[in-house]
């Protein structure tokens, strides 16, 4: 079956503040309507800035230096995504709080995306916010409408921006650690949550995540990414039955068999660089136990080892897989 692709990320390229070596560098995946692809891996490698750029936010010392990000067809601008988001292109944090306006009733809040984007008259818009409310398991949504958010648990918190997020039926969700304040039953709940939305809104999922377990549960895809360069992609049981990179190898193995579905990814020796230390070539030669001199010598290619799945390491170089990135 082709994939309907919503959004490509093509050879992405970001510097802060013109500095090298770039944040992230030469970051390539796409997400298709009713799939979510996990961008994974260690806190600072660059998931959440590569997030900001697909959503037109990155911070005003990053800029995007080379690639492109093609939303539905066309290239996305910054100015292209801030006319987007909120209505094609829908967003939802670890913190509710900073999405949700403590002092607006949440059934308003849902209801004004509504009203701007959709042009409703308020009467309707009201409407929709109490059935999106009921749509994201808010019991009691009339009532619940005409609170405000400290009148929420967190789990329900979490629910009511969900319901803002996906108010003008998105083509692309973007969840930035959706699940990771919230407790192991509740975050179970709202992944459940998300991936109904995601068959019934009709729209694809980039779910940034630490937690091997969140990307088992809900992933389709994945993206590991190492101190700003994806480092491996593929189909999730390619990722986890097969994985190919040495830092995939460790996440991986850093989780024990029997470990509790959440298990956090923090175990390999050493920590990921800082971004102006990140090493030239590999960037995880300094933690890798299969390093060589060649990792050093730049940027390694990308690998293709199965048609769905590529690594960038010179293991498989020697290998002889196919490169399909020049
Ligand atoms: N505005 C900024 N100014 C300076 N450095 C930044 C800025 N935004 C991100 N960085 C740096 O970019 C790198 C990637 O950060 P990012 O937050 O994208 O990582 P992450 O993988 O999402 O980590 P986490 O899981 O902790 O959110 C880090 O080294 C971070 O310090």
């Amino acid at each position: 079956m082709s994939r309907d692709v919503v959004v490509s990320v093509e050879g992405l390229t970001l510097e802060l503040q013109g500095l090298q070596p770039a944040l992230v560098e030469d970051v390539s995946f796409d997400v298709a309507s009713g799939e979510t692809v996990a961008l994974i891996g260690e806190s600072g490698c660059g998931k959440t800035v590569t997030a900001q750029a697909v959503l037109g936010l990155l911070p005003p010392q990053v800029r995007a230096a080379s690639g492109r990000i093609v939303f539905q067809g066309t290239p996305l601008t910054r100015e292209l995504a801030a006319r987007l988001r909120g209505r094609e292109i829908g967003a939802v944090f670890q913190n509710p709080m900073t999405s949700l306006d403590p002092t607006m009733k949440v059934g308003d809040q849902i209801a004004e995306s509504r009203r701007v984007h959709l042009n409703e008259s308020r009467r309707v818009a009201r409407r929709h916010a109490v059935e999106l409310l009921e749509l994201v398991g808010v019991t009691e949504p009339q009532k619940r409408a005409r609170q405000f958010p400290h009148q929420f648990s967190g789990g329900m918190q979490q629910r009511a921006m969900i319901a803002a997020a996906i108010a003008c039926e998105p083509k692309l969700l973007i969840a930035d650690e959706p699940t990771t304040a919230l407790d192991v039953t509740v975050q179970a709940e709202i992944l459940i949550l998300l991936d109904r939305l995601k068959i019934e809104v009709g729209m694809g999922m980039l779910l940034v995540t630490h937690d091997l377990g969140v990307v088992a549960a809900a992933a389709a895809r994945v993206a590991v990414m190492y101190a700003g360069h994806v480092v491996e992609q593929g189909r999730t049981e390619e990722i986890f039955e097969n994985p190919a990179h040495p830092y995939t190898q460790g996440l991986l193995a850093s989780v024990p068999a029997d470990a509790e579905p959440r298990s956090r990814l923090r175990v390999i020796g050493g920590r990921v660089p800082s971004a102006g230390d990140f090493p030239v070539g590999c960037r995880f030669q300094t933690r890798c136990p299969h390093a060589e001199a060649a990792c050093a010598r730049g940027l390694v290619p990308v690998q293709a080892l199965e048609t769905t799945h590529e690594v960038r390491c010179i293991l498989h170089e020697k290998s002889g897989a196919v490169n399909t990135h020049a």
